[in-house]
């Protein structure tokens, strides 16, 4: 087995039980060899030729790259003596040693190169393998949803199951439910997957496996497996999941039992690190909507009416904002990523009911639309000495839509401003809906990925979509670190722009979540 490490170039490798034994029985014209790899940061600042400096140790080859000249103080390219650039081709490789990406794509004229432009990771394009290492004839395989509910968690067990089956002739596929519950013999509960049974459940939110929060020691679910004799486990949730999975193959390892533990990464808040997007997001944008209009005319229908909606987001705030972007009529944004205080809001809501319109003398806005994401303003709403830890030992939150709305009341009132507050939480609403077409497109084929990477073997991985291909990288990264909403970056630019929201306001929050204490 290959050590599962990043090496000092920044490769990601993947584990593997072995080599391929089984040739995939996929009528398939375009298996993904082991050397197809895919950039993981692929935005580069631009790079003035002059100023191009050696190589750094970790670019092995020590051939000058091509570079096009943009302006007259332009040095032709050294590449232009005939010697090819490393970086046209696709080097093979073995498994576990790094293989150049065909294009990286440097470009001219700016002071010096991003560091990133050399040392940018590699990793590994998920898609079917021509060899597999399970038999798909005799292998048994079992499926865990943990974690809380998302749009689109049947979605990825259709595609998983339906993949395995019509396409592997896989037979033995289990489901355990609620979560980690299920690989424990006392509490567990096996629901047989096929095709019949998962027929209809795309059209349904939630999971048909249900799911719960809390530990299970790994050592009972690896001989929970074991005695089962289930060779891949789909782990379908969020980090807590993904660490879950990380220990229960740690277990298995240390027992010489060989299993492929796959994840496929859940989270409603966008914030997976490395990955493009996760499954059930655009969902909860969209779903968004009809609770932002609601708001947005209750707001308008009153005299110095302010209308709130409080969206899931627990560290990252990029349902509030995307789902801010999209309405187009949302004043306030306030994101777990913002350090504001109260004095900021009640200010903007009072301008907003006093100040004319600009070049209409006599026309007020009268009316504020509040997003606010749940994670936001915790050193406000959260009583000294925290509320606890949930079952998975997560943080709980103190809700800032409810503080939100009693201590707005408080301060207008104490300020003599007639006003109206309607406050709405749509969080659980938003999270058991039916996913839309896109996040059903993309589960599908995240269920797919997620079955030819088990069949081949590779383990303590999760499938995911990184600058737009399906790829497969280690659990260890992407447990790293969430991704947060840049305040200075151009989504949350836009939405400023758009908004009129005042700048100060949207200072970068020196708020810690858990994870980060
Ligand atoms: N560090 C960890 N090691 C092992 N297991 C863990 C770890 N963290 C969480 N788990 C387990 O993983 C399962 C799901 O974890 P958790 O409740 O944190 O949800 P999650 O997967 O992070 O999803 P969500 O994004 O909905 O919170 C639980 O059974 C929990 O006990
Ligand atoms: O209410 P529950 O089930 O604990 O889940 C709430 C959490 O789940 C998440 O949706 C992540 O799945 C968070 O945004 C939210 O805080």
């Amino acid at each position: 087995m290959t050590e599962a490490a990043s090496n000092p170039s920044g490769a990601f490798y993947i584990r593997t039980l072995g080599d391929g034994r089984y040739p995939s029985p996929l009528p398939c014209e375009a298996f993904v060899s082991e050397d197809d790899v895919v950039v993981l940061r692929p935005s580069f600042k631009l790079v003035r030729v002059s100023d191009t400096p050696s190589p750094p140790p970790n670019i092995t080859s020590p051939t000058p790259l091509r570079l096009p000249a943009t302006g007259p103080d332009s040095t032709p390219s050294p590449a232009t003596n005939g010697s090819q650039s490393p970086l046209s081709t696709n080097t093979p490789s073995s498994e576990g040693s790094l293989a150049l990406p065909r294009i990286i794509p440097i470009r001219t004229s700016s002071p010096s190169p991003h560091p990133d432009a050399f040392a940018s990771p590699l990793v590994e394009k998920a898609g079917p393998r021509a060899a597999l290492y399970w038999d798909p004839k005799t292998v048994r395989v079992a499926v865990v949803t943990c974690g809380g509910l998302c749009p689109g968690l049947n979605n990825v067990i259709r595609g998983l199951v339906n993949t395995l089956w019509y396409r592997y002739g896989v037979q033995n596929i289990f489901g355990f439910k609620y979560g980690y519950e299920g690989l424990n013999p006392a509490t567990s509960i096996e629901v047989p997957l096929n095709p019949w049974t998962v027929r209809d459940i795309h059209n349904f939110g939630g999971s048909i496996l249900g799911s719960s929060r809390g530990p299970q020691d790994p050592k009972i679910m690896a001989d929970f497996l074991s005695s089962k004799n289930i060779r891949i486990l789909f782990t379908i949730g969020g980090d807590g999941t993904q660490k879950g999975a990380k220990s229960i193959f740690k277990e298995c390892e240390q027992r010489g039992y060989e299993i492929s533990v796959v994840g496929i990464p859940k989270t409603i808040d966008n914030d997976l690190a490395y990955c493009d997007r996760t499954f059930g997001f655009e969902t909860a944008v969209a779903q968004a909507q009809p609770p932002l209009l609601a708001a947005h005319e209750e707001a308008r229908g009153a005299r110095n009416g302010i209308g709130i909606v409080k969206l899931m987001g627990r560290d990252s705030g990029f349902i509030a904002l995307h789902a801010s972007l999209g309405s187009g009529d949302v004043n306030l944004l306030l994101l777990p990523e913002m350090n504001f205080t109260m004095e900021q809001i009640v200010d903007y809501c009072v301008k907003r009911f006093t100040e004319p319109v600009r070049g209409m003398s006599n026309t007020v806005r009268d009316h504020v639309l509040i997003v606010v994401a749940e994670g936001a303003g915790q050193n406000l709403c959260t009583p000294s000495g925290g509320l606890g830890r949930d079952k998975s030992g997560n943080q709980v939150y103190g809700d800032i839509g409810v503080w939100l709305k009693s201590e707005l009341g408080k301060q207008l009132k104490a300020r003599g401003i007639e006003h109206s507050i309607k406050y709405i939480d749509p969080s659980y609403t938003i999270r058991a809906a039916v996913v839309n077409a896109s996040d059903a497109a993309f589960t599908l084929q995240l269920g797919q990925a997620a079955a030819h990477c088990a069949l081949a073997g590779k383990t303590d991985c999760i499938v995911g979509i990184v600058n737009g291909l399906f790829v497969h990288l280690p659990i260890s990264r992407v447990i790293e670190f969430r991704k947060k909403v840049d305040l200075r970056g151009p989504t949350f630019q836009a939405f400023l722009d758009a908004s009129g929201m005042p700048i100060d306001m949207a200072r970068q929050s020196e708020h810690k979540s858990a994870e980060q204490d």
